[in-house]
């Protein structure tokens, strides 16, 4: 019996002739954060979607995930939706593409609450209010009533990110979840995360092209190159013990902190 909360073994992915992925392998732990870094298109939002079996039909896909312990390649569809709905929170780039944008804040707060777990409307509000002021939001009651085009972009991920954490999932899968943020929005987002993960022992995989955020917030972290996982590294030694030759160059080629920041 694992305690692993996401385990992904040997996982190939490919559409017809082109393949995608190769053998990718990881795990994540409670308390854990994992980074995936690697440039554009080297596979990172494929691994993450390929493991909530998140793929359009003509994709292939081999290998094992599990989830919490529960297998989720062998998964039926109802299992499947459990799995989604209670074990992980799944935060995107762009905030406004996970919200509805004519529903109300607070209804698509209350959804999973009311739909998957039946719970009285009421006290799906009652959580609402709860998770916003724990992401920070100021005046939580009247934001509930507002739409997305209302909330600056910032504040929407905070939302984005409470509503990841309405069903107390143990494992959050980021994909470039801050990228779009200013630099103190996405520090104030990141610091959100994790006092959440200290709270909750969340365990977190985290894709970023960002090297510098993946050594400060992660604590391993891996490099994946066309489909593969290339090298593995602590966060704190990602600078300075690469030894892959693309390691080297992608470090080589972020940016420094100075010029981020200006
Ligand atoms: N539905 C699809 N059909 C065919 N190829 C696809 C499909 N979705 C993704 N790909 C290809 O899979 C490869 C990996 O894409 P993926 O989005 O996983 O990379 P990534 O590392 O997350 O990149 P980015 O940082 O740009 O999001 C790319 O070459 C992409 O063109």
């Amino acid at each position: 019996m694992t305690a692993e909360l996401l385990t992904i073994e040997d996982l190939d992915l490919a559409y017809g002739s082109a393949a995608i992925l190769h053998g990718v392998s990881l795990t994540v732990a409670p308390g854990e954060t994992v980074g995936l870094v690697g440039e554009s298109g080297s596979g990172k939002s494929s691994t993450v979607r390929a493991a909530l079996r998140l793929l359009p039909p003509t994709a292939g896909v081999q290998g094992r995930v599990r989830i919490g312990g529960r297998d989720v390649f062998g998964a039926n569809d109802a299992e499947l939706r459990r799995i989604r709905a209670e074990e992980v929170g799944f935060i995107q780039q762009d905030p406004r593409g996970a919200l509805n944008p004519v529903r109300r804040i607070g209804d698509s707060l209350a959804e999973r609450l009311v739909k998957v777990h039946g719970m009285p409307r009421a006290e799906a509000r009652r959580i609402g209010v709860e998770l916003l002021g724990a992401v920070g939001i100021t005046r939580p009651e009247h934001r509930l009533r507002q739409f997305p085009h209302e909330l600056s972009g910032g504040m929407l991920q905070r939302v984005v990110i409470a509503a990841a954490l309405t069903t107390r999932p143990r494992l959050i899968l980021a994909d470039e979840a801050t990228s779009a943020l200013d630099v103190t929005t996405q520090a104030e987002v990141l610091a959100i995360l994790r006092d959440q993960q200290r709270e909750r022992e969340l365990g977190m995989l985290f894709i970023t092209h960002d090297l510098h955020l993946a050594a400060a917030f992660c604590d391993r972290v891996l490099v994946m190159l066309r489909g593969e996982v290339v090298e593995e590294l602590s966060g704190a030694a990602l600078f300075t013990g690469a030894t892959h030759p693309y390691t080297r160059s992608l470090l080589q080629a972020a940016p420094e902190l100075e010029e981020r920041s200006r």
